[in-house]
């Protein structure tokens, strides 16, 4: 019988029929989660044989949602998700400039899934700008509800936004230009913490070998800056048994530590070219976080292959997604790549313990590409690659589950 997977105190409760609850998403979505679903159940389906099913249960947002309900992130929505506890969403739409607000940002804050977590290693094969792509092997936990990303922001020429430039220009001494448009950065402690608490126990439980905190603190003191400081005070007063600072050890780390370090941000965009073997754990706040997962993403060959995760690691509440967007170029043309939802399903998997499902994707992955049987973006850079549509990629890696 089909059941809610729940959670007891940290141990997440899986049955072997869980509801998981999925959106399909805007423009590419369809195409790519048609492959997905197949992929997941193909491997459920060899690594149980029979005795472990998904219920697949479909919920609406965006623009299917708007058509069918006229709101864009119905409640039951988003109550699914609480429910269901683990889900897996496609990309959705946001309207530049004017329009609604992110329904990706919204889902977030309003589950309150702190940690944005996005693993970026390179799979044998994939053709990829840099000449090393095998050092890349990070995962970046970026803040997910706060930051100048968290959409606190007041359109120029507003009354409101008038009165907001006056108050910080005589009250603080500020110099805002009276025709600006104003956005606002919180960065709390208590969202800090958080962050840095699931990088580091993520580095901990991984065996991973250091942890560094990625900020521009030089330029934004006291929101980036603090969070660099607060990071490190958390490492200090929670895992001093586990870890060490660079300011302790200067970089000779003692055997069984975890290193946390930090380094400013623009430096690091370009260490991340340069030496990429010296970053493994990345913690970083909302807008540094969503940079870097893509810039990452393109070292290990695109955003195509990015998968992600939006986890809330108090409650259990856990949507996965992919980290590229709704190319609405390539909506209904049953091209693009679905890797990165793919692989959003096998961390989704590996989170319900469901190992052998994740590694059965993992594998059907690497040997279609090992094939050279890929979708577009991987072919164009490939040489002597087989094209083939989403659907097919899908049936490739299939095939290659053994
Ligand atoms: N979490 C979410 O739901 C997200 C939603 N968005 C939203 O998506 C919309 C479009 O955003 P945009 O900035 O164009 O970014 P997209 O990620 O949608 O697309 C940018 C480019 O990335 C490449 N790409 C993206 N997905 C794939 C894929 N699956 N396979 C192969 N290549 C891929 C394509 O490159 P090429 O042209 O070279 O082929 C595409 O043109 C916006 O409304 C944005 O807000 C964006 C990011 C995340
Ligand atoms: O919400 C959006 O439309 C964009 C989100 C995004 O780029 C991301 O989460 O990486
Ligand atoms: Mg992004």
């Amino acid at each position: 019988m089909a059941q809610s997977i729940t959670k007891t105190g940290d141990k997440l409760i899986v049955p072997d029929q869980p509801i998981i609850p999925y959106i399909e998403g805007d423009g590419i979505g369809p195409d790519i989660w048609a492959a997905s679903v197949r992929v997941f159940d193909a491997a459920v389906a060899k690594a149980y044989g029979g005795s472990r099913k998904v219920a697949w249960k479909e919920v609406l947002a965006g623009q299917k949602a708007f058509d069918v309900t006229g709101n864009w992130l119905p409640v039951e929505t988003e109550n699914a998700f609480r429910e269901y506890l683990v889900g897996i969403k496609g990309p959705l739409t946001t309207p530049v400039g004017g329009g609604f607000r992110s329904l990706n940002v919204t889902l977030r804050q309003h589950l309150d899934l702190f940690v944005c977590q996005r693993p970026v290693k390179y799979y044998s094969g994939i053709p990829s700008p840099v000449k090393k792509p095998e050092q890349i092997d990070m995962v970046v936990f970026r803040e997910n509800t706060e930051d100048v990303y968290a959409g606190f922001e007041s359109p120029m020429g507003d009354e409101k936004t008038a009165r907001l430039i006056e108050f910080l220009n005589h009250e603080m001494g500020w110099q805002i230009r009276e025709d600006s448009g104003v956005g606002i950065k919180p960065i709390s402690v208590s969202g800090t913490k958080r962050l840095v608490r699931a990088a580091i126990q993520y580095a901990i439980d991984h065996k991973r070998k250091s942890v560094t905190l990625v900020h521009k603190g030089n330029i934004m003191k006291y929101t980036e800056g603090a969070f660099r400081e607060w990071g490190y005070a958390l490492a200090g007063e929670e895992f001093s048994d586990s870890v060490v600072s660079w300011d302790d050890c200067r970089g000779d780390v003692p055997d069984g530590k975890i290193l946390i370090k930090d380094v400013i941000a623009d430096a690091f965009l370009q260490q991340i070219l340069t030496r990429p073997a010296e970053y493994d754990v990345i913690a970083t706040m909302n807008l540094n976080g969503d940079y870097v997962s893509d810039a990452l993403a393109a070292q290990v060959g695109g955003i195509g292959i990015a998968p992600g995760a939006n986890i809330n690691y108090d409650n259990g509440i856990a949507v996965f997604e992919a980290t590229h967007g709704t190319a609405p170029k390539y909506a209904g043309k049953d091209m693009v790549n679905p890797s990165s939802v793919i692989l959003s399903g096998s961390m989704m998997f590996e989170y319900m313990g469901w190992q052998e499902v994740a590694d059965l994707i993992e594998k059907g992955m690497t040997g279609a590409i090992l094939q050279k049987r890929v979708t577009y973006d991987f072919a164009r850079l490939m040489e002597g690659s087989t094209k083939v549509s989403t659907s097919d990629f899908g049936n490739a890696i299939i095939e290659n589950m053994g």
